[in-house]
């Protein structure tokens, strides 16, 4: 649903704390006859404004991703280039759109020049913190969120450069309440397209923002998938583009030790899992479970071993798990227990132990592979190697188990948890 969609992406980019790594390169597969065809492998080539460098050095930035690389000239040129890209998450859209609004604002000008919409609050907000930790040193420029709960008084005329805010209280500030005039907009940004159009009603609002910005008026548009749907959505948007993409970099098991552990019982997994604990250290580990039911009782079960333990689960409000996962991220916590549904999407790349306290099924109780893969596997040659112990407690899992196997053609090694000697090799 686009409720769980926006808050995979919100989750995902929570626990990452990194730039994604990517081997491949940035394809272009429509160029704006004008547009600059160089790509440009450091800030300086930029010429970006002082505080704005200074900026994205304070944010630990080094150089340009590879999305930036071209993004980055296309969006800075003049005239403004308007410019489709897509590109998985954490491979840095945002910190490029930022970059490209606060480099297109007129501090002197008292109005908004950018508008960028979002499909949640929370997105928004994290958009948000994004520019203003990029505008830290660039304070004339201001921001301001045109979301649900924001009110201001009827007549107010808006003084902050840049307006972040989800679609419907956005077409509201431009249309019925007048709190923006549209028509001074030099830079459009919709963020998150793919989120954007699974919420019903969400396209038309910023189909409708985007009819009231002048021709002038540069449109960026980013997605992390390119259905056709969101392709069909983009070139509504965003007339004359550039479009850029960057391809996903496959997830393999290559770097992966794969093991699996007979039980009887969830109480023997529990067991089986204080064995390996025993053994071996675990810095940080993310266990998956079937049904909330059974991650919360092993979520108790293991802080009363003394583990500092987190648990994610279905039925919590966006900003509780996205508190989870910030304080997992941060390390207060070094296990994270889930459930299969709330975690589906996450990318788990800095987790070196996966456990599948309970194998991953589709909702026909089919073997999943793609979540196995997902979970478990590790992208290209930056792949650190990794560690993933799957429980089997009944005919049926060892089935799964064997199905996966068979699926990836890769060893799934036996693994005593009685047996301490044995536990301690795997760690190697
Ligand atoms: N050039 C860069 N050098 C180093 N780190 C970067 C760079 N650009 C972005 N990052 C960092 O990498 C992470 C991902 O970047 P960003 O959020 O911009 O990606 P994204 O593609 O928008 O992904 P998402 O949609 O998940 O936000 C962030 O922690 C960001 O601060």
């Amino acid at each position: 649903t686009a409720y769980d969609k926006a808050a995979q992406s919100l989750l995902n980019k929570l626990i990452r704390s990194n730039l994604v790594n990517t081997t491949n390169q940035v394809e272009v597969l429509q160029r704006d006859p004008t547009s600059p065809l160089y790509s440009v492998k450091s800030f300086e080539e930029l010429r970006l404004k002082p505080q704005l460098l200074q900026g994205v050095y304070a944010m630990g930035f080094n150089r340009p991703s590879k999305i930036q690389e071209t993004a980055l000239p296309m969006m800075l040129a003049e005239p403004p280039q308007n410019l489709i890209a897509q590109s998985q998450s954490g491979t840095g859209k945002t910190a490029a759109f930022v970059l490209a609004m606060l480099s297109h604002v007129d501090p002197e000008n008292k109005w908004p020049q950018c508008l960028c919409v979002s499909p949640t609050y929370e997105l928004a907000l994290q958009t948000g913190k994004v520019i203003e930790q990029m505008g830290k040193f660039y304070p004339e420029v201001q921001l301001v969120y045109a979301i649900r709960g924001n009110k201001l008084e009827r007549g107010t005329k808006l003084q902050e450069q840049i307006v972040i805010g989800t679609p419907g209280t956005v077409l509201d500030w431009c249309q019925k309440l007048k709190f923006i005039d549209p028509r001074k907009i030099k830079v459009f940004v919709l963020d998150e397209a793919d989120v954007m159009i699974a919420t019903q009603g969400h396209q038309d609002q910023s189909i409708r923002i985007q009819r009231m910005l002048p021709k002038t008026c540069q449109m960026l548009l980013f997605s992390a998938t390119f259905e056709d749907t969101v392709w069909n959505f983009a070139k509504r948007i965003v007339p004359d583009p550039n479009i850029i993409k960057l391809k996903r970099e496959e997830e393999t098991l290559d770097t992966i030790k794969q093991y699996y552990v007979i039980c009887n019982s969830k109480e023997e997994k529990f067991q089986a899992l204080c064995n390996i604990y025993g053994a071996i250290t675990i810095a940080q580990a993310m266990i998956f479970c079937h049904t909330r039911k059974t991650a919360g009782w092993l979520a108790g079960e293991l802080s009363r071993e003394g583990h500092q333990v987190a648990l994610l689960s279905g039925e919590m409000q966006v900003e509780q798990r996205a508190a989870v996962i910030e304080r997992f991220r941060d390390g207060k916590e070094k296990v994270l227990v889930t459930t299969n549904v709330c975690a589906r999407g996450i990318d788990v790349e800095q987790v070196s132990v996966v456990i599948n306290f309970d194998l991953p099924v589709d909702k026909d109780g089919n073997p999943d592979n793609e979540t196995y893969l997902h979970r478990i596997g590790r992208t290209g040659r930056f792949g650190k190697r990794g560690l993933a112990i799957n429980m089997v407690d009944s005919r049926f899992s060892m089935n799964i188990l064997n199905h996966i196997e068979e699926h990836f053609n890769k060893k799934i090694e036996k693994l005593d948890t009685d047996d301490l000697d044995e536990i301690e090799k795997i760690a190697n």
